[in-house]
């Protein structure tokens, strides 16, 4: 669903005047200066660290400013939490998990709200429950229930409830920061159709995303940040995504994207799953991935190519059949993937494959200690840090030393580091799920580029994915998955066919 072009003429709601952030020695934030009307939506673009986030955060009353001013409704704006924000009508959607596992859909909602459904010295959880389930019906949200614990909903589920959460405050503002790549089609329906529905009642919708497709369709305007500084807004009518990345990058990007060439890929099966069947998604599953290959694996949120992914990697319970490698070598253990060279990328990457309170060089030295042994068992710290250095160096991460936490990095850094940790240990079967979750179009296209050179170089990789250019770019082969079942195998040599892809999803 495209929106209209309607950001002219319209009157200012924020006007941020010379605001800057600095993190001890890093400028996430340079005296930015920009304003943005009422009533639109606001694509908030730039490379992965160019300070988007911040600027949401301090928005949002998460995160402090270090200097200059924030205008809202013609009055300066200073949240000192996000309460107060929230109160004052501005709420937010975080790009990781902004809910907590253990307590229900409702609870999180209304978390710090409970008051409202209080009954003299007793709060009323029915009432709570059924004002939640309102704003769900509201939304058309019905995979789950206001009822249902938090911890059994998935990534996508999660953001919805955080959608939920965030239309009980009737926002003036509704900041939406890198959401959409967490959420399957209908989820992204159900959020376009929103951000649609609360501009056209005024609401300012500030909607950060990587893909430059999503933003020019979906917004009334954009605002490009680069390294921290302010470079330039576009109405509807001058967008074009050359320009955009041009800007955003500063220098025209080279090179396609996707291969092109159908080089094929060896005969030789490396990963073979036999008949699994896993506790929910998987019954008697088949499928083969070849040295050399790359696999693409598609299909809507809930067709059980997550749980596909977490069982060929051993962290998935298989309750019957098995999955093997050429040697024959059983994988129902993590520790047994690592020890052969697999790699797994979660697509939870903050809770499945980093450390947050964990340095930089921590995270990425985790499954390195062989390559930095020196006497036995004894791990040389100077191998450590040098180790760790290049792979700060060749995966350009954007941190301020490989000493810094990683939760002090910006999404896109997260993930370089993940590719970071999998590949300097040479990895030769790697399962990456939604790789790109997140990083921006320079840092995608570097990302593309290395897992073709480890196909070229005879590395098998599965890709699961939700974004279907990324699957008919990058795959020798494609299965999509329907209800834990291949309702279609592809070639590329077949040439993929976009329309029937998505016909076998549904
Ligand atoms: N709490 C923090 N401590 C130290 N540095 C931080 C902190 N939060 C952010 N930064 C740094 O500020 C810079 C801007 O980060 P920010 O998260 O705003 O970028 P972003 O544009 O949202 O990136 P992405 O697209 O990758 O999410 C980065 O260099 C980041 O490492």
């Amino acid at each position: 669903m495209a929106v209209k072009k309607k950001a002219k003429n319209k009157e200012t709601l924020i006007r941020v005047e010379n605001l800057s952030k600095h993190f001890g020695a890093t400028v996430a934030l340079d005296e930015v200066s920009f304003e943005i009307p009422k009533g639109v939506i606001c694509g908030l673009v730039g490379e992965n660290g160019s300070g988007k986030s911040t600027f949401a955060f301090i928005f949002a009353g998460i995160v402090e400013r270090t200097k200059g001013k924030i205008f809202f409704e013609d009055e300066i704006w200073k949240p000192t939490n996000v309460l107060e924000a929230q109160q004052k009508g501005v709420a937010m959607v975080v790009q990781e998990s902004g809910t907590i596992e253990n307590i229900t859909v409702a609870e999180n909602i209304f978390l710090g709200q409970e008051m409202l459904f209080s009954k003299g010295m007793f709060i009323s959880r029915n009432k709570m429950f059924e004002a939640a389930q309102k704003i769900l019906d509201d939304l058309e949200i019905t995979s789950f229930k206001a009822n249902t614990p938090t911890h059994r909903l998935d990534l996508q589920d999660r953001k919805l409830v955080e959608i939920a959460k965030a239309m009980y405050w009737k926002p003036k503002v509704f900041i939406v920061d890198e959401t959409t790549t967490a959420l399957s089609h209908t989820g992204r329906e159900l959020l376009y159709s929103l951000m649609n529905k609360l501009a056209n009642n005024g609401t300012t919708v500030l909607f950060v995303s990587h893909d430059l497709e999503e933003i020019t369709e979906q917004c009334h305007m954009i605002s490009v940040l680069r390294d921290g500084e302010f470079v330039g807004s576009l109405e509807k009518e001058e967008f074009d995504v050359d320009r955009i990345k041009q800007m955003m990058i500063g220098r025209e990007l080279e090179g396609e994207y996707y291969y092109a060439d159908d080089e094929g890929y060896s005969d030789e099966v490396v990963l073979r799953a036999e008949n699994i069947t896993t506790l929910e998604d998987l019954l008697c599953f088949n499928i083969e991935l070849h040295k050399g290959e790359v696999l693409g694996i598609g299909g809507l949120s809930d067709c059980g190519m997550r749980t596909l992914g977490k069982a060929l990697f051993g962290a998935e319970k298989i309750l019957d059949g098995q999955v093997t490698l050429r040697d024959g070598t059983v994988i129902n253990n993590t520790k047994t993937a690592v020890e052969h060279k697999m790699a797994y990328l979660s697509k939870n990457r903050d809770k499945e494959s980093l450390a947050l309170n964990a340095t930089v060089k921590e995270n990425i030295v985790s499954i390195a200690q062989r390559i930095n042994q020196v006497f036995g068992p004894i791990i040389s710290f100077k191998k450590e840090a040098k180790y760790a250095q290049k792979q700060i160096n060749d995966l350009s991460i954007k941190c301020a030393s490989k000493n810094h936490l990683v939760s002090t990095l910006s999404g896109g850094n997260k993930q370089k580091i993940v590719f970071g940790k999998w590949i300097g240990v040479d990895s030769q079967i790697l399962i990456m799920d939604c790789p790109t979750r997140g990083v921006d179009v320079g840092v995608k296209s570097a990302m593309y580029k290395l897992i073709y050179d480890m196909k070229k170089s005879g590395k098998s990789i599965l890709l699961i994915s939700e974004e279907l250019p990324e699957l008919i770019g990058m795959s020798d082969r494609i299965v999509i998955m329907r209800n834990g079942e291949i309702s279609m195998e592809i070639n590329r040599s077949e040439e993929f066919n976009q329309e029937k892809l998505i016909d076998a999803m549904l």
